[in-house]
């Protein structure tokens, strides 16, 4: 294992420069002495655009590929035009990066407030397709801004690529006890990727026998995730339905404060990339509101990543006993981030 950590920092938009500096905070105390890390920190997002027109350049994709791992805040800024950020910042790292495996887990932790009924047992993993889908940017518009305007949004679906992602979800539900598998899509609708994913998903299936699959349309996901989160294992689902299920995950398992991600290059070729699952949150931006929690479970995901796994557990840990006695006391940022370091540095 390696005693030494290169990690690159990207505060990013809104609430990212908050919940990062909570997160190195809690890094820096889970770290053991002997494990020296370096930061380097990039200015990627809306203020870097404005002064230089810039998002990301080829310079700076050189400069992240020599880091160990990438902890992002969030990318997104309203005095930007949508998207800008979005895809010429964060979409187009993880693509150059073939960040394939976006990994968002979802655990209800004992005491954590929920707003389903009763106390129900949630402990999922969705596996998100994140380099393919309606995110390629495959589309265009032709009539722009006339009332025949007509826009297209190309799904891309490469045998490849979901063979690579269903194979990575089936070896990681055969790792865990339940050993369950649900793919995700909408094959009765969207005929010609459904198909490919339900095809490559059966033909996988046959090389991990000890585990139990089961297909749901997205919509009706969406219902079970809220009515019945229990049947969840382990999900597959491609990039957009991925997106939008885990904002629903993260809602009903504590909230999306508290919803970590890793976006994962298993090849090691380049840096993964771990983030929270939420936005920049512009709405409560500079007032100390966010909770850092979703980027200290990231930076967990991140240890367990470079191998450092006893400091990714202190680091879960440390946030369920914070969790499970937080009670209904608002608390900042960085009151949060102070909490959790004393807990995993105790
Ligand atoms: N990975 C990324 O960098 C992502 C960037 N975005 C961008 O972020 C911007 C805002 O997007 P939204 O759709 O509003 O989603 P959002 O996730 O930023 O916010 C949605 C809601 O969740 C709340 N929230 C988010 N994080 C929170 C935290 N840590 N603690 C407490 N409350 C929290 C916000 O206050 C808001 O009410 C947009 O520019 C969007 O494109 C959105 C999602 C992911
Ligand atoms: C802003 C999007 C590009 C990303 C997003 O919402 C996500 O990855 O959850
Ligand atoms: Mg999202």
């Amino acid at each position: 294992m390696s005693r030494r950590i290169n990690l690159a920092v990207i505060p990013g938009d809104g609430i990212g420069q908050e919940v990062v500096t909570q997160g190195l905070k809690v890094l820096r105390a889970a770290l053991p002495q002997d494990v020296k890390l370096e930061t380097q920190e990039y200015d990627f997002g809306a203020k870097r655009y404005h002064a230089t027109g810039e998002t990301l350049t080829d310079t700076d994709v050189e400069q992240l590929k020599g880091h160990d791992a990438i902890l992002l805040g969030a990318i997104g800024d309203p005095s930007v035009p949508s998207g800008v950020l979005e895809r010429g910042f964060l979409l187009k790292l993880r693509f150059l990066f073939d960040h394939h495996v976006n990994l968002r887990p979802s655990k209800l932790l004992p005491g954590v407030a929920t707003p389903l009924a009763g106390q129900p047992e949630i402990d999922f993993v969705v596996v998100r397709e994140g380099t393919e889908g309606p995110y390629t940017g495959n589309g265009g518009t032709i009539r722009k801004g006339t009332p025949h305007e007509v826009a297209t949004e190309v799904s891309v679906n490469t045998a490849f690529g979901v063979e690579r992602v269903v194979r990575d979800a089936f070896a990681r539900a055969q790792a865990r006890p339940r050993k369950k598998l649900t793919l995700v899509h909408k094959n009765n609708v969207l005929a010609f990727a459904g198909h490919l994913w339900t095809n490559v998903f059966n033909e996988v299936a046959k090389e991990f026998p000890e585990v139990t699959t089961d297909y749901i349309h997205v919509d009706a996901a969406t219902i079970y995730l809220v009515t019945d989160p229990g049947r969840f294992d382990v999900i597959v689902t491609d990039n957009l339905f991925g997106d939008i299920i885990t904002d629903l995950a993260a809602a009903v398992s504590g909230g999306i404060g508290v919803a970590a991600s890793g976006n994962i290059n298993p090849s090691g070729e380049f840096p993964s990339m771990f983030e929270p699952v939420h936005g920049s949150a512009p709405d409560i931006a500079g007032q100390g509101k966010a909770d850092p929690t979703a980027t200290v479970l990231s930076v967990a995901l991140l240890l367990r990543h470079l191998g450092y796994e006893a400091e990714a557990a202190r680091i879960e840990e440390a946030v369920a006993a914070d969790l499970g006695e937080r009670g209904t006391a608002p608390r900042t940022t960085e009151e949060i981030g102070d909490a959790l370091a004393v807990r995993v540095a105790g």
